[in-house]
């Protein structure tokens, strides 16, 4: 008979995905997390084909690739998804989520909805969770604020947060949803959704 519980051992920890709205804080969640769990969660590098923002670093934040060298790689069967969003390509590749797993750390994955789907056809089993502003206005002044889009690349982050936010009230397609008004209050709920994976990993990797 098959041993399940050491095959899931060996698997790893579960990674986490988090989705949401463009503006509605996931980076800044996720970097708290990875703040104060050093050697727990490892954050999966996406690809893209947006230039750099200011202070983002090459390899850290993410790969920042052609739209040539991305397909190409898509069309190699290297990414587990990918997506175009507002207007640049996106994707998870298969060597990102492999060098956080090789880790044993919980591995993190930012992606939009686009993204969410298509991770559902995969055997990656994560925890879902979706990432949500208190309101559309809410959402655009802190879009505004970040200072990081073009207004034409606002209206279509805005336009893609309504289609978001109506998705993430279906029932089955996330674990949790963390409503993110007070800062501390969201990081609370999000700390609450994971410390059970947190404490596995702890166990884990420090005794
Ligand atoms: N609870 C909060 N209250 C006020 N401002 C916030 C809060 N959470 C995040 N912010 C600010 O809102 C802006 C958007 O947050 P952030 O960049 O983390 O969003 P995001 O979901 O990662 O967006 P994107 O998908 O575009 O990367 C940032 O300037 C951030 O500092
Ligand atoms: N499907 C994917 N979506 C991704 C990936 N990496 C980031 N994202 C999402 O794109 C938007 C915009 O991000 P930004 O950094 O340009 O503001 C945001 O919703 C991210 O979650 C990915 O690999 N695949």
């Amino acid at each position: 008979m098959r041993d399940y519980n050491k095959e899931k051992a060996m698997a790893g920890p579960r990674p986490v995905v988090l989705s949401g709205p463009s503006g509605a804080g996931k980076s800044t969640l996720l970097k708290n997390l990875l703040k104060e769990y050093e050697g727990v969660f490892g954050f999966s590098v996406s690809h893209t084909t947006r230039s750099p923002r200011p202070g983002e670093e090459n390899g850290k934040d993410y790969h920042y690739v052609t739209r040539e060298y991305m397909q190409a790689s898509i069309d190699k069967g290297e990414f587990i998804e990918s997506a175009v969003f507002s207007g640049n390509m996106y994707g998870t590749s298969k060597a990102s989520v492999q060098a956080v797993k090789d880790k044993n750390l919980i591995c993190i994955l930012d992606i939009d909805m686009q993204g969410v789907r298509a991770v559902k056809t995969t055997d990656l089993n994560p925890i879902y969770i979706s990432i949500q502003p208190p309101s559309m206005n809410i959402l655009e002044k802190r879009l505004r604020d970040r200072n990081t889009e073009s207004e034409e690349s606002l209206q279509k982050r805005l336009d893609a947060a309504q289609v978001d936010m109506e998705i993430s009230k279906e029932p089955g397609i996330f674990d949790i949803v963390v409503v993110n008004d007070n800062l501390d209050d969201a990081y609370g709920k999000l700390k609450d959704a994971l410390i059970e994976e947190i404490k596995k990993v702890q166990k884990n990797n420090f005794s």
